[in-house]
């Protein structure tokens, strides 16, 4: 804590005004995409499959191979030649590497789902559909080319199957797998955390002089529900001169392409974000933003180093803030599209008063097509947003924000 009878002037911002809050988010993403297409940021690792659960693909997803391999059985029963009754002359089952003698009309082979078909084969008859008559000759009926899955029907060689970007879900890494795939190189934009302030401690029940971390603890899952990963997490006491300490030290690791700095971000004694962002030379990006929590969060880049995004200490405001820039900075750095503005829409279910020239963000169950209000939507309590499947965002009233007639725009929270 400073001194409270030190009166020294602390800089009092100048009456610029915020950008709104589709603007922010907007430059947000637009300026992290310049510099994920720029040439200096960190390689992207090439990692095991099972570590690659949840980044984004560096590179489009191509198939060495062709799926199947060779043309094989989509069903078990009978590969057979020409016309029928067919005198069986073996078996074949999947995986079985003996070479199979080409069939001639009249033959039909046992054969399993997924083996080798043999040449000269016309079509599987499953079992199903074949009558067995003595002498091990089948019958039945069959269309040319039925039950076969031809080699490269799935996947040919050389195909595309993902697009850079595209995050690497379960799905994804069984399909990559399926290829032949046993690495992946993957963008998971690496990201700091500094938790600013005298009274913020990380354990224990708060008290009257001590507030509990309740930022921090959002962050490692907010960072990879955007395609991040959080490295570190330091605790910064109040004063300029630690939080520069702070911000050289992580801006040193080259690996860093976004610091979140969580408080210090208003005009306060005890707030020097943006005194300690213009002696590091950093370019302000979004200053202020007109949204309702939220309105100190900021963008910065410091030159050659990391994208700061400052979050209000007020945890609902962090995380307000969090969905306004870090998140869409974070998904554009990774190539992938932000989950958090993926474009669904509601009616809202009650009253919520617009700001007069700020957005609000309120949190909201989502039954259906509506959307009811869950309270607690004020910046200092995570109370609303904790029980809330989104975000609505009311649009200030001189934007004509506030009636229940339109469908509003919901921001999604992270899960
Ligand atoms: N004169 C003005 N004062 C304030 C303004 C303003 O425009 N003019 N804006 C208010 C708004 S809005 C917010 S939000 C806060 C932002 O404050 P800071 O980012 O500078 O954060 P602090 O002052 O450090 O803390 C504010 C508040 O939040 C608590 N806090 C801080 N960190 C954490 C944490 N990690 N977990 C939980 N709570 C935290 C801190 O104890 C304070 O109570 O400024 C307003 N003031
Ligand atoms: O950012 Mo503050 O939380 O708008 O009240």
């Amino acid at each position: 804590m400073e001194d409270v009878l030190s009166v020294a002037a602390h800089p009092v911002p100048s009456a610029h005004r915020p950008r709104s809050w589709p603007r922010a988010r907007e430059a947000a993403r637009e300026f992290a995409a310049t510099r994920a297409h720029g040439g200096d940021r960190p390689d992207a690792a090439r990692v095991p499959l099972d570590l690659a659960l949840g980044a984004a693909l560096a590179d489009d997803l191509v198939s060495p191979v062709a799926v199947p391999a060779c043309d094989s059985a989509a069903m078990d029963g009978y590969a057979v030649a020409g016309a029928g009754p067919w005198r069986v002359v073996g078996r074949a089952l999947a995986g079985d590497r003996r070479a199979v003698p080409a069939l001639l009309p009249g033959q039909a082979l046992e054969i399993a789902t997924g083996a080798a078909v043999p040449a000269g084969a016309e079509a599987v008859l499953p079992y199903e559909d074949a009558g067995r008559v003595e002498g091990g000759t089948v019958i039945g009926g069959v269309r040319p080319g039925r039950h076969i899955r031809r080699r490269g029907e799935a996947v040919p060689a050389g195909a595309t199957v993902a697009p850079a970007g595209a995050v690497v879900t379960p799905a994804l890494l069984g399909l990559a797998a399926g290829l032949g795939h046993d690495t992946l190189r993957v963008r998971r934009p690496r990201v700091a955390a500094l938790v600013t302030g005298d009274e913020v401690v990380a354990s224990g029940r708060p008290g009257p002089a001590a507030v509990r971390d309740a930022i921090g603890p959002v962050l490692p899952g907010l960072v990879a529900w955007a395609g991040g990963t959080l490295v570190t997490r330091r605790h910064v006491p109040d004063g300029l001169d630690p939080l520069l300490a702070a911000l050289r030290a992580v801006a040193h690791d080259p690996g860093t392409e976004v610091v979140a700095v969580c408080g210090a971000s208003s005009v306060g004694p005890a707030d020097h974000l943006r005194t300690a962002l213009a002696e590091l030379g950093a370019r302000p990006v979004v200053d202020g933003v007109a949204c309702r929590p939220g309105h100190p969060q900021m963008l910065a880049a410091l030159t050659g180093g990391p994208i700061v995004v400052g979050l209000p200490g007020n945890p609902n405001a962090a995380l307000v803030a969090a969905l306004t820039l870090l998140v869409p900075a974070l998904a554009a750095l990774a190539g992938r599209a932000d989950p958090a503005h993926a474009g669904r829409r509601a009616r809202l279910l009650g009253d919520v008063a617009a700001h007069p020239l700020d957005t609000r963000l309120v949190g909201v169950r989502v039954h259906g097509d509506g959307a009811a209000p869950v309270g607690h939507a004020g910046s200092a309590t995570l109370r609303g947003s904790a029980l809330a499947d989104a975000l609505a965002v009311i649009p200030p009233r001189a934007e004509g924000g506030g009636g229940s007639a339109h469908p509003v725009e919901l921001v999604e929270l992270p899960r």
